[in-house]
């Protein structure tokens, strides 16, 4: 069922939600484009803004998706668009639309978890006109002084939470004060919801997108997906605009009332949770931006905590980034709270959000697509785009890396019955490919080539650049001239096996251990750890110290993925990885695989999987009588199989 998978990776580091939004957006064959911010992140990474587009490039109907407008929020927008892209694979879309999203807008703030950006500016405060005075906000120049106190507990501490409190009553209570701070401010650089004092990066960037990929588009829906306010678990669906447009009408006529529309204003309130008193907002600078067309400006809400925690979040890192240390045990729990403050770690809320979410783009979608009537669709290649468009960074980037992995003309007989007769295969960094064929097409044999458990005739392979260097044996056959070589080879070749091949007089956490400290010399304290972070992460915490034997087909599976994992390897072979399981066993395993695909391993599966297949994959090999029948695309190679062959196994097996 489409929608209804758990999220697993709301919780993530800004490289793996990058990771994971360029992967499924490669898997989509969207075209890519990176905007550079100038600062790093706290692993001195560099941080972008990704662009993904699919479709015409002259659409004149266009969705638009942002993430990320409030830091610490990108992650809930990151893994909607991610899955969003993945839910809708292989995309295809009538000729005149097109979808565009845009990755954490603010990747500063999503990558030190700040709600801000880099000039502490509340983004969505900084879309006013800067040609014309910023608004004041006397009010909360009153309160600002308790808000920013240096002191985190102590006399002077206690008198600022005193002047606040009195704030808050004369105000009536919670919601008066957060009328106040979150109407904005353009007065105080270290205070609280600081709307800035002209165009930050991120709104600069904005614009600029939206002047190379919009402009041509005459009717626009644009989501900015947010959290942290309204109702704990609500996804709300809201429009917020100082005044009423053509894109106003056509949203109350598709959402009816699952549309809030706020109208916001020095004086306005509203019942949603978000603050009608503000200036600034993303969507105002949207519509300016895109005025000759019709646009649908809309914001998803998900409401998390109560407002006044939030706040008290909001305000605690405000004071980590001014006065504290975010390395201390203090400024992780305060980095923790503010986190769960607007992503709760509660599968429910995820869920419930996420498929709301989901819903939302699905329904402006069919919207579009209803207004182009045809049927076809035509996808825009780098190569033809549009001069005015940034050169865009597509799989071809990629590309100019040296190759995980890369098999020439292999060949591969049992006697005289030659299996493979020719294979190549190029395994990219973070690429997944897979192999499919019918039974006995020499996928395994393949597979079991490349880390020499079976031995090639004849061919080369080359792992990370290293070429295993073969000799020939006598009779055509040839083995490997350097067994050291192989060795070395091999621990950097992960290997999941269709039945598991955990070793059964050792617990899970001894069996993952194993080759990490005996083949890589790692220092046993370091790999128990690994291990448990590794258990973590496919579900098996509880189960360190129990036996394969103890485990069902699908534990002992994620257990084998796990014992991969740690050998830290630069390319992973999974040889049928679920076709030992039972049924309702396949779905835990592939869940975990397809986390791996989306956090840029490299991987070569041979599956019978053609759906999983077919959404994880970036490229599939169709194997038949021990040659490579056809290579394509998912999307290419299913919709548009071009041998008789495989549309005939196609026919098959879907
Ligand atoms: N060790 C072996 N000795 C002799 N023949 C073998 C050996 N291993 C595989 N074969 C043969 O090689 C051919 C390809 O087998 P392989 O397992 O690679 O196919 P496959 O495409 O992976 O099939 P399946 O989808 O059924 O697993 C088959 O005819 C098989 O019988």
């Amino acid at each position: 069922m489409r929608h209804e998978r758990q999220p697993e990776l709301f919780s993530v580091d800004y490289n793996v939600l990058r990771q994971r939004f360029l992967a499924s957006a490669r898997r989509a064959d969207a075209t890519l484009f990176e905007y550079e911010h100038p600062l790093h992140g706290p692993g001195g990474e560099r941080l972008y803004t990704d662009v993904a587009h699919i479709g015409d490039r002259n659409a004149s109907r266009l969705l638009v998706i942002i993430s990320g407008t409030h830091g610490v929020e990108g992650q809930f927008g990151s893994g909607c668009q991610a899955e969003w892209l993945s839910a809708n694979c292989p995309w295809q879309l009538p000729a005149d639309t097109a979808v565009l999203l845009v990755h954490l807008i603010n990747p500063w703030g999503t990558a030190w978890n700040r709600r801000v950006n880099e000039d502490n500016v509340d983004l969505n405060r900084n879309f006013l006109d800067w040609e014309q005075t910023a608004p004041g906000n006397a009010r909360y120049a009153e309160v600002h002084e308790a808000f920013v106190c240096p002191e985190w507990i102590g006399p002077e501490r206690d008198r600022a939470d005193e002047l606040l409190e009195t704030a808050r009553k004369s105000l009536g209570g919670h919601a008066g004060l957060a009328a106040v701070v979150e109407a904005g401010q353009y007065e105080f650089r270290d205070g609280m919801f600081f709307g800035g004092d002209g165009p930050v990066w991120s709104n600069r960037t904005l614009h600029e997108i939206l002047r190379t990929f919009a402009q041509q588009a005459s009717d626009v829906v644009v989501f900015d997906l947010h959290t942290g306010a309204g109702p704990y678990g609500y996804p709300a669906l809201l429009s917020v605009t100082e005044r009423e447009h053509p894109g106003l009408d056509w949203g109350r006529k598709l959402y009816g009332p699952a549309l809030s529309v706020v109208k916001t204003g020095a004086q306005a309130t509203t019942g949603t949770g978000i603050a009608a008193t503000a200036t600034g907002y993303l969507s105002a600078a949207v519509l300016k931006a895109l005025s000759d067309a019709r646009v649908m400006t809309l914001v998803v809400e998900c409401g998390t905590l109560e407002g006044s925690v939030v706040m008290d979040a909001v305000q605690a890192d405000n004071w980590l980034h001014l006065y504290g240390s975010i390395d201390s045990a203090q400024g992780r729990k305060i980095k923790e709270t503010l986190k769960l403050a607007f992503i709760p770690n509660d599968p429910e809320w995820q869920r419930t959000c996420l498929t709301a979410s989901l819903r939302y783009f699905d329904r402006a979608l069919k919207e579009l697509n209803l207004l182009s009537p045809q049927p076809s669709s035509r996808k825009v290649s780098a190569a033809t785009q549009d001069p005015g468009w940034p050169p865009a960074v597509t799989i071809a980037a990629k590309r100019n890396e040296r190759p995980a992995v890369e098999v020439r003309d292999l060949h591969k007989s049992f006697g005289t019955h030659e299996v493979l007769s020719g294979v190549g295969l190029i395994a990219h960094p973070g690429e997944v490919v897979s192999m499919i064929g019918s039974s006995g097409s020499g996928k395994s044999t393949f597979l079991r080539c490349i880390n020499l458990l079976e031995q090639p005739s004849g061919g080369h392979i080359i792992v990370d650049g290293e070429e295993i260097r073969m000799k020939s044996v006598g009779d055509g056959r040839s083995a490997p001239a350097d067994m050291r070589q192989v060795e070395r080879i091999r621990a950097r070749v992960g290997m999941v096996f269709q039945n598991f091949n955990l070793w059964p007089h050792m617990s899970v956490l001894e069996n993952i251990i194993e080759a990490p400290v005996h083949v890589l010399r790692e220092d046993r304290k370091a790999a128990i750890e690994h291990a448990h972070q590794l258990l973590k992460k496919v579900g098996l915490s509880e189960k360190h110290a129990q036996y394969p034997g103890q485990l069902s087909g699908g534990q002992q599976q994620r257990a084998a993925i796990a014992r991969t994992l740690a050998m830290r390897p630069k390319v992973i072979l999974l040889d049928e990885p679920t076709s030992a399981l039972d049924p309702e066993l396949v779905g835990e395993v592939l869940r975990v695989i397809r986390q791996l695909a989306e956090e840029g391993n490299t991987m070569i599966l041979v599956t019978h999987e053609m759906q999983f297949a077919r959404e994880v994959s970036h490229r599939i090999l169709f194997l038949h009588q021990g040659k490579v029948e056809e290579e394509s695309t998912p999307a290419e190679l299913f919709t548009n199989p071009k041998s008789e062959r495989l549309r005939q196994f196609l026919s098959r097996t879907l």
